[in-house]
This record gives structure tokens, sequence and C-alpha cells, in this order.
């Protein structure tokens, strides 16, 4: 029978449904039967994990929430207002975690610097805007960020804003707010907050310039450090450079190390070598290996005792102080005192771990004479107020320890024969390291550098000049920089070793089969 009709139509509407739910329950009941006979028990109870996270889930909504808020500033404790270091971090720290592919909207601010070599460098910083949200999930669990805006004089925003700075919301109040389940509550204060706030601090350290300073009288002057040497363009054996690079990744990491000792947290460096073999390249390469600020102390610019403690105080955390030269001081030491200059140290050896000679001269700083560069300087410490390299260290020592802060100290020298054997004994310089002649493995490393090659016709010649001659890194950097056809570069290099090969027979002897090997 047919059925016509408003009613007829809504009746077999009515008989369609029902055998559409009939059989998704036929279908259920059957797939469960499948379902048991067929699945393990594992992925049977993996199914019923998921159902229940499912469920969960949907349950969330329910479920009891906290929320945070967080002020750019908070009322202190005397008069005033105190700055909400969280506020910043949770800012620098959502800017970097926002991902505009994601967000309908998204502030976004260009900053122009300049940097001290006048280039111009734009930063594109991202922003929650008022009003907006976003979620960011930590070991499982969802946190809810959101830019609220606030009451006025409620400690929102408005107080840090400044014209263009990102993130302030412009002329508006606002205040951020972190809301997550209130069963997540100690481990949003006890993991999530910290996370965040150590999360800001590395974004914050991985954009940042980092800074060269020198001594003037007793402030620094500071610059941004550019230099381009890293431990990957440093031309040296390679086993000595992964060596030091370990023990720089083992100082860094190592605070909870020094403190339960109850060292300072500092590492000291010795590099000895002839000039021009990468000392201050090397250096440098440490530096943006750490990402350390470098202080360039130039004694002879340091005419008083207290001047010295005021820039050692004036050091930033994390930095390497570099004294250059410090054999011109032993020099004008042992001039000073009628001394023997001090004869320690083996002038040769590689990397010599607390390998240094033992002695108790602490004979004071003379008047500090820089070599080369370096103008000289004769009005030295006041008498009374004498101070010795490694009574330097002592006192850095006492310093630094009190600080907590991780810092290094290199000293460099073309003459470690000369030094104070007191400068080298163990426990005051912890490695010392030995900038030599270029030799094959540090050629190679140029090449790539200069060229990108690993091997061309000229190698085998090349490589049985460096064995035969002396030559420095800054030598061969040089001959490498004369052409930008490494054809013609590796050309003019050979003939400088063939020269120097030729220089280095002894007189009379030359034109000798074999003779002259440096
Ligand atoms: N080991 C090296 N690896 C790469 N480049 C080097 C190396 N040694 C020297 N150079 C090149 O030579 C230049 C001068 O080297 P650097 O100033 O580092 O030597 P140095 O040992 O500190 O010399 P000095 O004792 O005169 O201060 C560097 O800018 C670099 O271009």
């Amino acid at each position: 029978m047919e059925h016509s009709g408003v009613g007829g139509q809504a009746v077999d509407a009515y008989r369609k449904a029902l055998a559409t739910a009939a059989s998704a329950a036929a279908y259920a009941v059957m797939a469960r039967g499948v379902a048991r006979e067929l699945l393990p028990p594992e992925l049977r109870a993996a199914a019923r994990w998921a159902s229940s996270a499912l469920l969960a889930r949907l349950g969330r909504i329910k479920k009891e929430r906290r929320t945070l808020v967080v002020r750019s500033q908070q009322a202190a404790a005397g008069a005033g207002r105190e700055e909400n270091l969280l506020f910043d971090a949770a800012r620098a720290y959502l800017a970097s975690r926002l991902d505009p592919r994601a967000m309908r909207r998204l502030g976004l601010t260009l900053a122009r610097a300049k940097d001290d070599d006048g280039r111009a460098t734009w930063r594109k910083v991202l922003f929650l805007e008022p009003g907006d949200s976003t979620v960011d999930v930590f070991d499982g669990v969802r946190f809810h960020w959101a830019c609220v805006e606030a009451p006025s004089g409620g400690g929102g925003g408005k107080k840090k804003a400044r014209r263009g700075e990102p993130g302030t919301g412009g002329d508006r109040d606002f205040v951020l707010e972190l809301s997550f389940d209130a069963e997540h509550t100690e481990f949003a204060m006890d993991q999530y907050v910290p996370f965040v706030m150590e999360a800001a601090e590395e974004v914050e350290e991985r954009d940042r310039a980092l800074k060269i300073c020198m001594n003037e009288g007793r402030t620094w002057y500071r610059v941004n450090h550019h230099h381009p040497a890293t431990f990957d363009t440093l031309a040296m054996d390679p086993d000595l450079k992964r060596r030091i690079v370990d023990d720089l990744d083992l100082f860094a990491g190592r605070r909870d190390h020094y403190r339960r000792i109850g060292k300072a947290w500092k590492r000291g460096y010795l590099l000895y070598g002839p000039p021009g073999t990468g000392k201050s390249s090397l250096v440098a390469a440490m530096a943006n290996h750490l990402r350390y600020d470098l202080y360039d102390l130039d004694l002879s610019h340091v005419h008083l005792n207290t001047s010295l403690q005021w820039l050692l105080v004036g050091m930033s955390s994390r930095s390497i102080l570099v004294i250059e030269d410090i054999d011109c001081c032993s020099d004008a030491m042992s001039r000073e005192d009628g001394k023997a200059a001090a004869r320690a140290g083996d002038g040769g050896a590689d990397d010599e771990i607390g390998n240094g000679a033992a002695s108790d001269s602490d004979a004071p700083l003379p008047p500090p004479a820089k070599s080369k560069s370096k103008s000289k300087n004769d009005q030295g410490f006041p008498a009374s107020e004498g101070v010795t390299l490694s009574g330097l260290l002592n006192f850095i020592d006492g310093l630094w320890s009190t600080s907590g802060e991780e810092r290094i100290i290199v000293f460099t020298t073309n003459y470690k024969e000369r030094l104070d054997p007191a400068l080298l004994r163990p426990g005051r310089m912890d490695m010392h390291i030995y900038m030599g002649y270029c030799g094959w493995d540090a050629f190679k490393t140029l090449a790539r550098n200069y060229f990108l090659i690993d091997d061309h016709a000229l190698f085998p010649e090349i490589q049985a000049l460096l064995a035969e001659v002396e030559v420095t890194p800054a030598e061969v950097s040089e001959m490498l920089l004369r052409s930008d056809d490494a054809d013609v570069a590796l050309r003019g290099l050979k003939e400088l070793l063939e020269e120097k090969k030729q220089e280095a027979v002894p007189e009379g002897k030359q034109g000798e089969e074999g003779a002259g090997k440096a």
C-alpha cells in the first residue's frame, strides 16, 4: 500500500528511522562480538583506554578551573610597585611559541635596530592582543593563556607600555591570565611556571647580541661582539678542539657541582704559542660557543688596585675575562725584582691539563706593559698595592666564589717559558692549551673555510711541505685570502711554503738534497 500526503510521508520516514536504528544496533552488537572473537586482549585494553580518555576529554568542560592573573607590576612591601618578572618572561615565552599559521589574530611588531657596525637589523615580535588567547601544551597538560583588559590601575601592562614596545597592548591596561584544570595547580606552580621562566631566559640569551668590553679607568666600554670565529672555522688539531669544547660544555653545566664542592664556578685557560696561531680566535670561538660576553682587560690601563676591583665587580655573569700577552708582565717583573725570569713549562707539549711547574713565588705585578698594539705604561701599581697575576687569581677566586655565577678567565702568551711559575702551578689555570703551527688537519679546515673544498691537485705537495716548514695559520689564511680562485691561492701558498723551506736550509747546505727540514 501506498501512502500519500503529509501523514503518509511522516509514517514512511518514521519506519525508515526505525529500520536504520535497528540495523545500527545490530551492527554494534555484531561488531562487539567480532571484536571479542578477533581482537587480542591488549588491543581491547588499548581501545578501552582510548574511549575513557575521550570521555574524560569530553567531560573536561565541567572540570573545575584555576586562573593565575599575571600583572606587569605588583604592590611592593614598602611604597611603590615592583616589576613582575613572570609577566615579562611570559610575554617573551609566548612570543617564541605563537604560531601565526594557527591563529586568526595576532599582534606583530617589527623593531629596527642598528648594531655597532652600522648594519640595520629587523626583529619580529609576535604577541597576544587584549581579547586574544592561545593554548600551550606542556607535558600533556593544556595551559590556556589569555590577554585580558584590566581595570585601570590594576597593575596591568599600561605601566610598562612604551612607544612601539611589543605586547603592551598600546594604551590599554591589560593582564595575562593563565588557566588550567584545578587538578594541575601544583604542576602549574612547580613545573610549568619555572619552565616558562627558564624558556624565556633562553630566548633572551639566544636573541641578545654578545658584547666585548674594554676597560678604561674603572669602567668597561661595551660594543657588540661580531667575531666570526667558531670552533668549526678554527684551524687546529681536531682532538684538542674536541677536548676544549667538551671541557667548556662540562663547565657550563656544572652549577650544582661547583656549589656542592664550595668552589667558585670559574675555569681558567692558558693559551700559548707563536703569534698568529689563533689564540685570540680561540677566545672568540669560546665566547661564541658559550654565548658569553668578553671582557678584554688591558692592564696597562689599570693604575690602582681599587680600579681593578671595580672592574672585576662590574663584570656580568656568563662572561670571559681575557688578559692578553701576560708574558709582558712577567718580563717587566723580572726586570723590577732583579729576578731571573721564571722558566717553567715545556714550551711545546699539547694541552697539558694542570701540568704546570710548582713554585711559591708570588712576585708583585710589574708596571703593566702590553706588547704590540697595546700601549705601554710605566705608572704601574703603587708599591703598597702591588698585585700579582696569581694574586689576581686568588682575588678573583674570593670575589667570584660569592657570586655563584659562571665565569671564565683566559690568559694568552707567546712565551709560556717566561711566565712566573706561580701562575703555572696546578690549580691556577685549569687547562694549558698550546696553539701551534699549521699542520695538515688545520690546513684542511682553512681550505674548507675559504673555498669549500676537501681536495685539490696541489694538496699532496702542500701536505708534504707543511710537514717540513713552520707556518702559522695566520700566514696560511693570508695566502688563501689573496684570490677567490682556489688554484691561484693554493699555488701562492705552495710558493710561500717552498720559500720557507729554502730559508730554513742552513747556509752552505743550500741546494743539498733533503736539507733544511724545520
Ligand atoms: N687557528 C686558526 N684558525 C683559523 N684562523 C686563524 C687561526 N690562527 C690564525 N688565524 C687567522 O689569523 C688571524 C690572526 O690570528 P689570531 O689573532 O687569532 O692569532 P693569535 O695567536 O692570537 O696572535 P697574537 O699572539 O699575535 O695575538 C685571525 O684573524 C685568523 O684569520
